[in-house]
C-alpha cells in the first residue's frame, strides 16, 4: 500500500504541490489527471524518491521513502519503478535491447548471466517484444517497440509499483491502445499497482481503479473510475470529460 499524507513540494517561492493526501492500495491502480502544469510529474518525481518534499510523507507498505544519505534507496528503487514519456533518452543508445532489460537485474539482484538472460527473453515474450530485437540499438525500434522494451526493464526486477507518465502520448491512437491493454494485463499477472499520469482521460478508465484529477499542484478529487460517466464531479474534472468527448466525436466523424 502507498501512503502519501500532507505532500507538499515549494521549489524557491512557487509552491508547486500542496497538502497531496491519498491512498493506493495493493493491485489497486491509480490515473493522475491534469492539465499541463498542474504537478502532475512532480508528484510522480517524489513518489520515485528522485526528489524531495518540502514537507509531508511518502509510505510503501508502512516504510517512509527515502530522503537523506543513511536511507535505503536500493530498496525503494527496486520497489518503485518507472517508465517515461518516450523521448528516445531512456535507453541507453550504446547498450543492445537486451543489455538495457538486463541491466537492473545487474543492479538489484544476484543472478547468474544465464539466469538474468532467461529473465530476459521471458520479459521481452511479456511484453510482445519480438525476440529477434533484443541485439539491436534502441534508434532501431518504433515507438511501441521502445516502451515495451522500457517496460520489459522497468518489471524485470518485479517492483510493487509501476509509474508511467505520459508513456503514449507519442504513440498513435492504436499503439496507445495496445500499450494500456499491455499494461491492464501485466498489472493483472504481476499485482503491479500503477501509477498512470496523463492529459487524457479517456484512457484511463478501463486501466485504473481510482482517478485523481489535479490542478494547480492541488487535488481537484479523487473518484472510482466505475463512476466516471455517472458520478457527480467537480466543474473541473466535467470540463475534462467533455473535452474528451468532443475530441472523440470529432475523430469518429472524420
Ligand atoms: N525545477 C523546477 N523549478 C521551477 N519550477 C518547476 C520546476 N519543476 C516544475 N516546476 C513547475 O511546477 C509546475 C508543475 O510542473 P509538472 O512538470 O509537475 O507539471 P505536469 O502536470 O507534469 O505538466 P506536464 O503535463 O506539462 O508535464 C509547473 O508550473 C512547472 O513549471
Amino acid at each position: 500500500m502507498l501512503e502519501i499524507k500532507k505532500l507538499s513540494k515549494r521549489i524557491g517561492k512557487t509552491l508547486i504541490l500542496e497538502r497531496i493526501d491519498l491512498t493506493v492500495q495493493a493491485g489497486r491502480s491509480l490515473a493522475i489527471v491534469g492539465e499541463s502544469g498542474s504537478g502532475k510529474s512532480t508528484l510522480a518525481k517524489l513518489i520515485m524518491a528522485l526528489e524531495r518534499p518540502t514537507s509531508g510523507q511518502i509510505l510503501l507498505d508502512g516504510i517512509p521513502a527515502p530522503t537523506n544519505k543513511t536511507s535505503d534507496f536500493r530498496s525503494w528503487y527496486r520497489q518503485i519503478q518507472f517508465v517515461f514519456q518516450n523521448t528516445t533518452a531512456s535507453l541507453d543508445p550504446r547498450m543492445t535491447i537486451s543489455q538495457s532489460i538486463e541491466e537492473p537485474l545487474c543492479h538489484f539482484t544476484k543472478l547468474n548471466k544465464s539466469e538474468r538472460k532467461e529473465l530476459v527473453i521471458e520479459y521481452a515474450t511479456k511484453v510482445g517484444l519480438p525476440l529477434t530485437l533484443l541485439n539491436a540499438a534502441p534508434s532501431h525500434l518504433s515507438g511501441g517497440q521502445y516502451q515495451r522494451a522500457c517496460i520489459a526493464k522497468a518489471l524485470i526486477v518485479k517492483p510493487k509499483v509501476l509509474v508511467c507518465d505520459e508513456i503514449v502520448s507519442n504513440l498513435d491512437m492504436i499503439h496507445q491502445h495496445t500499450i494500456i491493454e499491455l499494461l491492464q494485463q501485466l498489472k493483472a499477472e504481476q499485482q503491479l499497482s500503477l501509477i498512470f499520469i496523463t492529459h487524457d482521460l479517456s484512457l484511463v478508465a478501463n486501466l485504473c481503479e481510482d482517478i485523481l484529477v489535479m490542478k494547480d499542484g492541488r487535488m481537484v478529487e479523487i473518484f472510482d473510475s466505475d463512476f466516471i460517466q455517472t458520478g457527480s464531479h467537480h466543474p473541473y474534472t466535467e470540463s475534462l470529460l467533455h473535452a474528451v468527448e468532443i475530441l472523440r466525436r470529432n475523430w469518429i466523424a472524420l
